[in-house]
């Protein structure tokens, strides 16, 4: 059935309509022939859809297959199986002249800015659009506005050589941007930048979502970086996403060990060693369960702990924990000693106020 636009307002129709994806992956596969031996499988079965104007970030350790799935989108690299579609086009297929065109539409960010160094950083900005046939009257201006939008203006004559790490970055988001493309692919951009350039970085990647809609692909080895600004995370291994979801959900409720892994010194997930190192998988006498609770949601900041001493009059002794805020939203871990006799009331009290439990172990 047609429903004419009118009849919902804006905001019903998008909470009606999920976005719409730009970039898809599907039933994706790529082996390299293997130089010296066996063929190696870098990608198997990858099925991604990136919604539009949404930030995803990718997450792997080395060798996942990031790169190959990145240099896939832009068309670097053919799928042995599976299609590959940006924007409508089904980059896979196009022949290299055709491949050429769609690249207007995916900028794309690297981990050492690949600027040329004989050009300033307007001449590196304007390269793009040279390339892309632009009216060279209309460049200046388009360079300089670029050149603003990342906070770059004055160092327009500037060489790479005389810029620092994220002034570079900057000039490598700004020729990103010329052609105007609807999807950015960041690869790893900030991972030669100090902590402080890095969140500058991700700040300016976050507004240019926010103010451009620009839908943004990257990929990451530091769950730091998808915790500052993606709102959804894939989690690659060997080859196949293993988790995806809300960075919210994925942070407080990883599913699987690369996740956990991953997250160990990122959510205050990793045991201190004095509780690591004495923790035994079975209860002995006068030993203590190890309980990791995890808050999140409504009940993230509740005084739990207190009513617990209070109405089942069970004291438990905090062994390690963190609070903190994941996407605007709080949440917390903790990890706590509980009397091995109380532990199934403790428990079935925590599930009760909507938290999750992991019992750890024991500790004599
Ligand atoms: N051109 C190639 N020829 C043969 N094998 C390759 C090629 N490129 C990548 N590989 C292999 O494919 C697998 C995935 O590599 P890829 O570079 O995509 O991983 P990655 O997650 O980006 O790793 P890193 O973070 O170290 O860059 C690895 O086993 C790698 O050795």
């Amino acid at each position: 059935m047609n429903v004419p636009l009118g009849h919902f307002g804006d905001s019903t129709l998008q909470r009606l309509i999920p976005a719409e994806p730009i970039v898809r992956l599907e039933a994706v596969s790529k082996v390299y022939p293997g130089r010296h031996g066996a063929p190696v499988a870098a990608l198997e079965g990858i099925d991604l859809a990136v919604p539009k104007g949404s930030v995803l970030g990718v997450i792997g350790r080395s060798g996942a297959g990031k790169s190959t799935l990145i240099r896939l989108v832009n068309g670097l690299e053919k799928p042995t199986s599976g299609r590959v579609i940006v924007d409508g086009a089904e980059i896979s297929a196009l022949p290299e002249s055709a491949l050429r065109h769609a690249r207007r539409s995916i900028g794309m960010i690297f981990q050492h800015f690949n600027l040329l160094s004989s050009r300033t950083a307007a001449e590196n900005v304007a390269l793009p659009l040279e390339v892309a046939g632009y009216d060279r009257a209309a460049i200046p201006a388009r360079v300089d506005e670029l050149l603003a939008l990342v906070g770059l203006s004055d160092k327009r004559n500037r060489y790479p050589s005389e810029l620092s790490g994220g002034q570079k970055q900057r000039v490598g988001i700004a020729r990103a941007l010329a052609t105007n493309p609807k999807v950015l692919l960041s690869d790893e951009a900030t991972s030669a930048l100090d902590p402080e350039t890095t969140r500058s970085i991700l700040d300016l990647l976050s507004r240019i979502n926010a103010e451009l809609g620009l839908t943004i692909l990257l990929i990451t080895h530091e769950m730091a970086v998808i915790r500052s600004i993606a709102k959804e995370v894939a989690v690659i291994d060997g080859g196949r996403i293993v988790e995806r979801g809300d960075v919210f959900d994925v942070f407080t409720r990883p599913r699987h060990a690369v996740t956990r892994s991953f997250l160990a010194d990122e959510t205050g997930r990793s045991l201190p060693p004095y509780v690591a190192d004495r923790l035994r998988p079975e209860a002995t006498p006068g030993s203590q369960a190890v309980v990791r609770i995890g808050f999140r949601g409504p009940h993230a900041t509740d005084p739990v702990l207190a009513r617990l001493a209070r109405d089942l009059n069970i004291e438990t002794n905090i062994l390690a924990g963190s609070v903190d805020e994941i996407a605007g939203r709080p949440c917390g871990t903790l990890v706590v000693g509980v009397p091995e006799a109380s532990l199934e009331k403790t428990l079935a009290f925590l599930t009760h106020y909507g938290l999750d439990t992991e019992v750890l172990g024991h500790v004599a």
